[in-house]
């Protein structure tokens, strides 16, 4: 039966008006009604209902043909500019996607397939005009076959102009993505959050839209006057808040990855604090800078600790400062029959659950028996006891290491630990504030 629809047009069975009721019931019975069209008048007064063309086959054709009280004559139809029912005008953007993905498919001389249907995005990342899909869609051979029209057809679907897929992030310390350019010239695109601009090249550059809720922490602390060093920088997603809504002074911030740096640049310039920002291109590890900071981030996960040692070198030595490290903390589910009155669902950790601060503490003179007592504080606050475990092993860590280096003691103390975003099934970015402070003499 040679009912496809083509591009854009939708099948449909053309009968005199008087018929239109009874051919509506047959259709509707064999399931074959489109019901994301309307009926509509054809030029002459006939009426077309719009069929799924890839369901609708001859012995159809020939049963409404059949004379006898059932008897309904019509035709097809290709109708170029049907109309969306009031049904397909709700329709979620991945519901519209997998429709027109089926109405290609079809059109191409393919059949649409559950495997098809399973295989079609249902998320995506929106980057302005480029739409970001992930490693897991379009996996089946037929896509391929396709041809440029596969990826046109995404871009129609979603309103975007062009397409590109992700791999996975590469192994390799400089997180670069593999992501491919499906459907435009380049991957150059435009992001505004919370008030700042930031301009990378998808293709070559890491954004991770999960670390939007540290952004914005890190846009509120209290940075004014003070020097801050970013020791992962990428493309400035933390280094940005720090000057522009933090009030840092000066922010030096190190990168390895010159696309990352190229965009960096971009940005500093954007968002006009390119004159408070030295960029640093190259391992941090070797960085030469020392006793500068007043503030250091550690954004690098699943773990900055081969960064604790520069950290530590470039904090200001007779005063100290503040270390957020970032880490990706394994929480290992307790048996059910520990958790009395608890379900499975329940123990789930949560984003609510994880962040915990006390920022109104009293800093002054602490020492370092401190970081036991905040432990009973953050147990109480419902902190994970892994991240507790793992805070209270790093301020320990730290503190040996600070010790180490200047020869005299330090003490740490952990502020806050945030939870920035859970990977399943049991692993949980956490970032780490940590006060560090060389002890003063008695
Ligand atoms: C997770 S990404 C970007 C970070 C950003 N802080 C975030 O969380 O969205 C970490 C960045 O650190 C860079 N990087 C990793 N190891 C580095 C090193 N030893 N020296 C300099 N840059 C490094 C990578 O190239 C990457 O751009």
């Amino acid at each position: 039966m040679d009912a496809k629809d083509t591009r854009g047009a939708v099948s449909a069975l053309v009968t005199e008006p008087r018929f239109a009721q009874r051919l509506r019931e047959y259709l509707e019975g064999e399931q074959i009604l489109d019901v994301r069209y309307r009926l509509q008048k054809m030029p002459g007064g006939s009426v077309a209902l719009p069929v799924l063309g890839e369901k609708l086959t001859e012995q159809h054709l020939r049963a409404l043909q059949k004379s006898g009280p059932q008897e309904v004559p019509c035709r097809l139809t290709q109708l170029q500019d049907p109309v969306p029912s009031k049904a397909a005008g709700v329709r979620t953007p991945a519901q519209k996607l997998c429709r027109e993905l089926q109405r290609l498919v079809v059109g191409s001389g393919g059949s649409w397939s559950e495997e098809l249907e399973r295989d079609v995005p249902r998320s995506w990342q929106r980057h302005g005009d480029l739409v970001l899909l992930s490693e897991d869609n379009f996996g089946a051979a037929l896509w391929e076959k396709l041809g440029p029209a596969l990826w046109e057809t995404v871009a129609s679907a979603l309103g975007a102009r062009r397409v590109a897929r992700r791999g996975r992030v590469s192994p390799g310390g400089m997180r670069s993505p593999s992501v491919t350019l499906l459907l435009g010239q380049d991957g150059w695109v435009e992001h505004v959050d919370n008030g700042i601009r930031y301009t990378f090249d998808v293709t070559k550059c890491m954004f991770s839209p999960g670390n939007i809720t540290e952004k914005l922490r890190v846009a509120s602390l209290p940075c004014s006057g003070e020097v801050l060093v970013d020791l992962y920088a990428g493309i400035g997603y933390f280094t940005l808040p720090y000057l522009v809504h933090a009030a840092a002074a000066f922010a030096h911030a190190c990168e390895w990855n010159c696309h990352a740096v190229e965009a960096l640049q971009r940005n500093l310039v954007l968002n006009g604090v390119q004159d408070r920002c030295c960029i640093h291109h190259g391992d941090n590890r070797q960085l030469e800078l020392q006793d500068v900071a007043d503030r250091v981030n550690l954004g690098l996960i699943p773990s900055s600790e081969e960064g604790w040692p520069v950290a530590c070198r470039v904090l200001k030595k007779d005063t100290g400062g503040v270390l957020h490290i970032h880490h990706n903390v394994e929480v290992l589910p307790a048996p059910a029959h520990l958790q009395p009155g608890v379900s499975r669902d329940e123990q789930r950790p949560t984003k609510e659950a994880g962040s915990v601060g006390w920022e109104d503490r009293e800093r002054e003179h602490q020492s370092p028996k401190d970081t036991e007592s905040c432990g009973k504080e953050m147990q109480a606050a419902r902190v994970r006891p892994e991240w507790q475990r793992w805070a209270e092993a790093t301020a320990m860590q730290i503190r040996g290491l600070l010790e180490e280096l200047h020869g005299r003691p330090w003490w740490t103390s952990i502020l806050h630990i945030e939870a920035v975003k859970s990977y399943a099934p049991h692993v949980h970015h956490v970032v780490l504030d940590l006060e560090c402070r060389p002890t003063l003499p008695a």
